[in-house]
């Protein structure tokens, strides 16, 4: 494996080290396309049988272009001890801070953090770590759903937007989408990204929110108008609390990207069920709970999302405890 020595100004390509942090359905995905694109991965956890089932069967992917499968290897964070040149977060929001330390020990100066977890706040939690001008942050619309240990089902098409947290658009911030283009994650570097944070997050305290609570799919739920009328109403309000906040929002496009999921990601379900039905905590707090947060420190209310915040905890507890 190349050295951080042999990346002058830590420059990304093919011989990077690539350490997927959460090695639950985006981690395996993304990295189990990386591995595809003949990158080298090594993918952390915390659970030491899907570490097991990793190193021993590998990453399992079902897509729309078949099943594959490529031998990978995973660790806790603590048995990894090469540098990384790049780093992909993909815990739910509320393990960043513990996943970030415990992973410390592999970040140079020149390591890029790549978030593209949903939800406000992923820099701000990053930061406490690496150096904004080190952090990419963005959002996808890849539908990922873990069958098993390591193995992956994703359907329809998707693409990701990212940007460097600082703004600054260094050089190496095209290199990290042509390492994601090249894996076929398709990816484009996107400069207005708190717009389109906001906009991803409008999108999921939508549709995450009334999936976890009614504890279906888009597509089952897509039939009742009533749906629809809920959903447009989440957003409506998010994109309202969005530009008090100073972010500049196209409610015509979120609403045409939750037309979009309904249409192609029919059978998804969104990663906040998965959390109810696996009886793990949910990631409320970065998405509806947040967009409350924002909605208080501008004078404004937010009812809507405070009322599915409310039915999203009421939900865990039931399912959960
Ligand atoms: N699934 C999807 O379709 C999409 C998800 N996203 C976002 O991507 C992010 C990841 O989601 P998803 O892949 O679904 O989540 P998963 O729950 O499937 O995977 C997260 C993984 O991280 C592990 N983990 C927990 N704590 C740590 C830690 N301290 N260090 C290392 N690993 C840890 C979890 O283990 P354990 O289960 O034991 O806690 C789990 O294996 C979320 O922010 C989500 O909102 C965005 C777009 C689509
Ligand atoms: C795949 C998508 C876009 C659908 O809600 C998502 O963000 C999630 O599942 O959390």
């Amino acid at each position: 494996m190349s050295s951080q020595a042999e990346m002058p100004n830590g420059a990304l390509n093919h011989h990077s080290h690539i350490v997927v942090v959460g090695a639950g359905a985006m981690g395996c995905y993304f990295g189990g396309m990386l591995i595809k694109a003949g990158h080298k991965v090594t993918f952390v956890d915390v659970n030491p049988e899907q570490i097991a089932t990793i190193n021993t069967r590998g990453i399992i992917l079902e897509t729309d272009d078949g099943l594959h499968q490529m031998p990978a290897t995973a660790a806790l964070a603590k048995d990894v001890s090469v540098p990384a040149h790049l780093i992909i977060l993909f815990t739910k929001t509320l393990h960043t801070n513990v996943a970030m330390a415990s992973i410390r020990h592999v970040i140079t100066p020149t390591t890029v953090v790549l978030s593209l977890q949903n939800g406000l706040g992923s820099a701000e939690r990053i930061g406490h770590f690496v150096n904004a001008d080190r952090i990419v942050i963005g959002t996808t619309l890849v539908p990922a759903d873990l069958k098993e240990h390591g193995y992956v089902v994703s359907h329809g098409p998707s693409k990701s937007q990212i940007m460097d947290a600082s703004l600054k658009f260094p050089a190496w911030l095209s290199d990290v989408e042509k390492l994601l283009n090249k894996a076929t994650l398709t990816t484009e570097i996107e400069p207005e990204i708190s717009s389109v944070i906001w906009s991803k997050v409008a999108f999921n305290a939508a549709l995450n929110a009334i999936c976890a609570i009614t504890g279906t799919t888009v597509g089952r739920l897509a039939v009742s108008p009533c749906f629809r009328e809920l959903a447009r109403n989440v957003v409506h309000e998010t994109v309202l609390i969005g530009e008090a906040n100073g972010v500049s929002l196209d409610e015509c496009y979120i609403w045409n990207n939750v037309e979009m999921a309904i249409n192609e990601h029919p059978n998804h379900k969104p990663s906040m069920l998965q959390d109810i039905e696996a009886a793990r905590a949910t990631e409320v707090g970065a998405i509806n709970n947040a967009i409350v947060d924002a909605a208080t420190g501008v004078g404004m209310d937010a009812p809507v999302n405070r009322t599915l915040g409310q039915l999203v905890a009421l939900t865990e507890q039931v399912k959960c405890h």
